[in-house]
């Protein structure tokens, strides 16, 4: 996932091999933890790769494995401190436990890692609550923003708060330091130090603190930095294991057959329990360290971890890369014929449609329907489009010049219907459920729009498990179930059809006929057949609405147009195919409108091999995205791009642009197949629609006075318009 905040983008995965990828290779933390500077900038958690690489070869020794084990004692003292305060406490109900635990694990940090006595700082436990603070604060930086800005920051209440917290925080800590300083000055030089105040002569490495101590004396490393250094690691060593502690207990209270199996490996490793455990007995407690296992696997105490990528990094297919330069958008839709994995979500039910299916069976099938939309055919259907003008014509005499809301669904019963008759030659009044595969489609979009706003439903595991795949794959049999009607009409009437060649190559009875020859199965045919029938209808129905809005907003537009049909087509008959195609001004109606409100605002691709587009080169894997509406809105390409000017696409100014400045219908041989049909079937329906009525958008200055859905597709919320008949 990823997402901006601010100029700053995150991304996001939970991918194993990504974040085996993230953190090897990016050692530099997110600028995030910037947030911390001021309490500890160069601390080895927080600070920048060139001082952190200095001071982890500094501290690491003091990790080693011996230095480590020689901490059981002090483990166990404080782990007897909490049993002790548990034995007073005993029945009683505990709330904020953790601190409790937090305060034993800050004073064995001072032991261990300070090499401090704990109760020498009587204060110290204000280090706790200051830190705590900090916690509060930084997380009201998530929600807020704003407070991440230097100045907005420093001028809000929180930054006293801070401020004072600091204060205190550091307070601690300087006395923490300046305590194992004198342990380090009154001994001798030698280190020998660590041994006498803990007591343990056999160690060959050098406690946390008196080592970063004993560097500073040959300047390996300044106090400051000694001072934050100290503070995190004190903090990092003991409010971790506190957390995680407190959670395990919590889990062992939750599941008491869980706790039961941890006290008989106790009972077992260690037969007397009121002795202290040795390290080689805790070392056998196997049970219990997978319990802690799982409690950090479902409770992790750092639930998440942030890193800046000073450079490219290639993360296979989940690098999302988005480019506007024309350049680039060719090189991608010429050479990536493969769609993105975002169209998995359509899969379900559609896995083996052109829109949807990957490369391989989506050549096969393209070069099988490709025929369905030659000229021939196309020409064919021009008497089909007129017909179902005029229906639309007829319903817009119905509303007797009143308002009507929203019409994209009655245009969409009429491209329908010319959508059955001309793919499948079937007259659609036989197929009496037929606007099923409307609503069906509105379910299957909603469902889309969703599993987008509940990302999680992305997931094959949430998506199994919702009940929003049975609506969908209910909606989708909808749609398969209009298609097997059709098929068995149309087998009825097949004897018809084999007598008029172009008839025949129309997309269902061709597929037909190669579904006979086995070229292609039936599962196929109707998976194609559903899809085709949606994006042949609906996007036709809601385009034309688009433009309806647009010449009922623009008078002089429509004016202009009205004039253009008049004057191409004969006044009492229905416009001819050869006319259809005179009408240039209303062609560039059309696309001017789909320049602004492009019905697909963004395309995805993904790449199987590397490509080059100067300077670039895009690794293998990428997943493409190409916002067409920035494209379409480009100032150095559009001069005024909000400008709904028509003129744009006058031959000469087309010839000026990049081919790929403009990609309403995609580009390349897996563009739109639809894209002359939609232009012949609009154009009618736009003509015969203008030719009859003045149209008026309700309420509508400027086109950006139209609300549109953004997700799928470019959707208007709020058209508004009235026919008036024209007298003349
Ligand atoms: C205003 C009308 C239309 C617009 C704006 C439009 C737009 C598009 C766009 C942008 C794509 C590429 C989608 C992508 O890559 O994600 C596409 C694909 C497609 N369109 Fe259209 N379309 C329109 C009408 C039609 C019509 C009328 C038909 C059928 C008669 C149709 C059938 C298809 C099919 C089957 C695909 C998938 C093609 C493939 O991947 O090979 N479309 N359309």
């Amino acid at each position: 996932m990823k997402c901006w905040a601010g100029s700053q983008l995150y991304v996001a995965s939970s991918r194993p091999a990504d974040v085996d990828k993230i953190l090897t290779t990016c050692l530099n933390k997110s600028p995030f933890y910037e947030t911390l500077d001021d309490v500890m900038k160069d601390a080895i958690a927080t600070s920048k790769v060139n001082v952190w690489k200095k001071h982890r070869k500094m501290i690491s020794p003091s990790f080693n494995s011996k230095i480590v084990n020689s901490f059981h004692d002090v483990f166990v003292k404080y782990s007897t401190e909490i049993v002790k305060f548990v034995n007073e406490a005993e029945g009683r109900e505990q709330v904020n436990f953790v601190l409790v635990i937090w305060q034993q694990t800050f004073d064995a940090a001072l032991e261990t890692l300070a090499n401090v006595k704990p109760h020498v700082i009587e204060e110290r436990y204000n280090a706790i609550t200051a830190f705590m603070k900090f916690e509060e604060i930084l997380i009201q930086k998530f929600y807020k923003p704003w407070l991440l800005i230097g100045f907005i920051w420093k001028l809000s209440n929180f930054y006293k708060v801070h401020q004072t917290a600091r204060q205190t925080f550091r307070a601690v800590f300087e006395k923490i330091v300046a305590e194992a300083h004198k342990a380090y000055e009154s001994e001798d030089r030698n280190g020998r130090y660590v041994f006498i105040v803990i007591n343990r002569p056999q160690l060959d490495g050098k406690l946390f603190l008196p080592n970063l101590i004993q560097l500073s004396q040959v300047k390996q490393i300044t106090l400051e930095q000694i001072l934050e250094e100290t503070c995190f690691m004190i903090i990092a060593g003991s409010e971790t294991t506190a957390i995680t502690v407190n959670m395990v207990l919590i889990i062992l209270g939750i599941y008491p057959d869980i706790q039961e199996k941890v006290y008989q490996e106790l009972v077992s490793v260690l037969p007397h329990l009121e002795k202290d455990p040795t390290s080689e007995e805790i070392s056998r407690l196997d049970y219990l360290e997978r319990v802690i296992k799982e409690t950090m696997r479902l409770s992790p105490a750092v639930p998440f971890i942030l890193r800046y990528a000073d450079e490219d990094i290639n993360c296979g297919s989940q690098l999302y890369i988005i480019s506007t330069r024309p350049t680039d958008v060719e090189k991608i839709l010429t050479n990536c014929l493969n769609k993105s994995p975002f169209y998995n979500t359509i899969h379900d039910e559609a896995k083996n449609t052109l829109l949807t299916s990957p490369v391989s069976v989506w050549k096969e099938h393209r070069k099988m329907i490709n025929p369905s939309f030659n000229p021939k055919v196309l020409n064919s259907f021009h008497d089909i489009f007129v017909d179902y003008s005029r229906k639309m014509v007829e319903f817009l005499e119905s509303t007797d010049g009143k308002e009507t809301t929203d019409l994209t669904p009655i245009i969409w019963q009429n491209t329908l219907d010319s959508t059955i008759e001309t793919l499948t030659n079937i007259k659609p009044h036989l197929i009496k459920e037929r606007y099923n595969a409307i609503s069906a489609t509105m379910k299957i979009e909603e469902i889309l729009i969703q599993r987008l706003r509940k990302f999680w439903l992305l997931t094959d595991f949430f998506w199994k498990l919702s009940s929003l795949r049975k609506e969908y794959q209910q909606a989708w049999q909808k749609g398969h179930k209009i298609i097997e009607n059709i098929l068995a009409e149309q087998s009825r009437s097949s004897e018809f059809e084999s007598v008029n060649p172009i008839r025949s190559q129309r997309f269902l009875p061709h597929l037909n006929k190669l579904n006979q020859n086995k070229l292609i199965t039936h599962e196929d045919i109707l998976e194609e057949a559903s899809l085709m029938s949606i994006a042949a209808s609906e996007t036709t129905a809601i385009t034309i609405n688009i433009i309806l809005t647009f010449l009922g907003i623009y008078s002089d537009v429509q004016e202009k147009a009205y004039q253009e049909v008049v004057s191409v087509t004969s006044c009492h008959q229905d416009p001819t195919l050869e006319e259809i195609n005179r009408l240039e001004y209303v062609e560039r109606v059309i696309k001017e409108t789909l320049r602004l409100i492009p019905l697909v605002p963004f395309l995805m691709r993904s790449n199987e091999a590397d490509i080059t587009s100067d300077p670039f080169v895009f690794p293998a894997g990428c997943n493409f995205l190409i916002p067409v509406v920035t494209l379409h809105r480009d100032p150095e390409v559009w001069p005024d791009p909000e400008k709904f000017d028509p003129d744009r696409f006058l031959p000469d100014e087309v010839a000026k642009r990049h081919r790929c400045s403009y990609l309403p219908f995609s580009f390349g041989s897996r563009n739109c197949i639809g894209l002359k049909y939609g232009m012949m079937s609009m154009k009618v329906m736009i003509a015969m629609i203008v030719k009859k009525f003045k149209i008026r958008a309700v309420g509508m200055k400027s086109w950006k006075d139209m609300e549109c859905d953004f997700l799928i597709m470019l959707k208007p919320k709020n058209s508004h318009l009235m026919f008036e008949k024209r007298t003349n």
